[in-house]
């Protein structure tokens, strides 16, 4: 059912000071940073030949990612995001398996203007997993 890798999330707590050291440090190529007040988080994304990587700051109150980052306060690996072809057929699929969708269980619109879904970490190997619509 899942596709390709479409990105792995790190939060962080300084997302300048993060997007510097991905494109002065490690060359890499970075977007600019887009606020996205629908999620509680400002993006910027790194695009790799094979993947992407998505750096997340929290935005505004009650950020889906402030709980992670009082955990680990230098920031991590917080989610790995998965390309499937039916987002909607993947979550009925995964809910059957008894899989927890997260939130209201119906997609939000993500960064790059696609239908996303989260899986609760608990359920997947303590590891968030994003679907994005492919
Ligand atoms: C930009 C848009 C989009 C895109 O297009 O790419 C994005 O990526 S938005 C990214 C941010 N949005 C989200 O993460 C939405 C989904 N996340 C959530 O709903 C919550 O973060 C959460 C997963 C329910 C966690 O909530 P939180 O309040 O932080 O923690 P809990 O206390 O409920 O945690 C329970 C349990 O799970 C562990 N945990 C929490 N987060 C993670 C994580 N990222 N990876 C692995 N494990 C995680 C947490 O440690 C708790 O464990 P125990 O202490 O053992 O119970
Ligand atoms: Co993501």
């Amino acid at each position: 059912m899942i596709g390709r890798l479409n990105h792995v999330a790190i939060a962080v707590p300084d997302l300048a000071a993060a997007t510097a050291i991905y494109r002065d440090t490690l060359g890499a190529t970075v977007t600019e940073a887009t606020p996205q007040p629908d999620h509680g988080v400002t993006v910027v994304f790194i695009e790799l030949p094979n993947t992407k990587i998505e750096l997340l700051e929290p935005l505004g109150e009650g950020s889906p990612i402030q709980a992670f980052l009082d955990r680990a306060p230098a920031g991590g690996i917080h989610h790995v995001c998965y390309e499937v072809e039916d987002i909607i057929a993947a979550r009925d699929r995964l809910k059957a398996e008894g899989a927890r969708v997260l939130g209201s269980g119906e997609p939000k619109i993500g960064a790059h203007g696609k239908p996303v879904l989260f899986l609760h970490p608990k359920d997947m190997l303590g590891t968030l997993v994003e679907l994005e619509q492919a």
